[in-house]
């Protein structure tokens, strides 16, 4: 905290090939990854391993150009490390975006879904970062994760797409974690659409789970950059070059509905921030 006169308010995580978001933050500070205590490292192409303190519209920010995945090898406590450092900076809001696939038959690569709910697979098989002993200081030891993604910013990001003319490639639905690093199979992208899931993934979810616990409001957004196949007739087979030539297609685009959604979002300023510790 010394080394930046910014304290963020909102803190913004890109996901694959969305690290412009970062680009449109005023009076930037930039710290490497490498040059914070306890941060892990990038290793991902699209995630540049940089966290970048900036204004937009009037609101204090701060961003993840690049965020860590469990399939990288990190600990789910080291990938969620950052989202307890926002919290302690006095960061109230968490801005989550990533690229995933469409498992719902109405989303197309290039859509922008927001996330109304998650199912959190890792989880559900006893991967969660608030696995071991609860630290009282964050939050409880049960939290409850209905409504876990602000309904005020979803209908304002709902608002704010109309009003930009984009609400026909605006969707709401739900994000299912895998573990990666392999795409799914036929039988697995088959398995999702029937379980109800909107977007796949392999991120996100642990990030969602441990701002919830400390109490910061959520909103994210899901890039869809390809279709899952689910069908054998198809050939299609997804890669990761093209899920980031959809982020850099869409990049302006989920940059503007961001930066409207911070501009127009009510910050507390009644802060409950633990900076003490920091
Ligand atoms: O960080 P996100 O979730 O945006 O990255 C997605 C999932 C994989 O890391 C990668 C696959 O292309 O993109
Ligand atoms: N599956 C899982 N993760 C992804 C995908 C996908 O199809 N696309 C981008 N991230």
């Amino acid at each position: 905290m010394s080394r930046t006169k910014h304290r963020p308010q909102v803190s913004i995580i890109c996901g694959s090939g969305l690290g412009m978001l970062a680009d449109s933050l005023e009076c930037q500070d930039q710290f490497s990854y490498s040059d914070i205590p306890g941060f892990p490292q990038s290793t991902v192409q699209g995630h540049a391993g940089r966290l970048v303190f900036g204004e937009l519209k009037g609101k204090s920010c701060v961003c993840m150009q690049g965020r860590f995945h469990m399939y990288e090898g990190h600990s789910l406590l080291k990938t969620t490390f950052p989202i307890r450092v926002f919290k302690l900076m006095g960061v109230q809001t968490l801005i989550v975006t990533n690229a995933a696939g469409s498992v719902a038959d109405h989303l197309h690569p290039g859509d922008i879904m927001i996330i109304k709910d998650h199912i959190n697979f890792p989880g559900l098989v006893g991967l969660n970062p608030l696995h071991g002993p609860n630290d009282e200081r964050f939050g409880p030891r049960f939290p409850a994760m209905s409504g876990c993604y602000n309904r005020e910013l979803r209908s304002l990001a709902h608002e704010i797409s109309k009003q930009l003319d984009i609400a026909g490639l605006v969707q709401e639905g739900v994000y299912a974690m895998v573990g990666g690093p392999n795409f799914e199979t036929i039988a697995e992208a088959r398995m999702l659409h029937r379980m109800g899931v909107d977007a796949v993934g392999m991120s996100t979810v642990p990030e969602v789970v441990v701002a919830s616990h400390c109490g910061l409001q959520v909103f994210g957004l899901s890039l869809i950059t390809n279709k899952v196949v689910k069908s054998y007739d198809d050939s299609d087979c997804v890669n990761h070059d093209g899920v980031l030539e959809v982020g850099r297609l869409r990049s302006q685009t989920v940059q503007q509905l961001v930066t409207e959604v911070i501009s127009r979002m009510e910050i507390n300023n009644n802060i409950d921030r633990m900076s003490n510790a920091v």
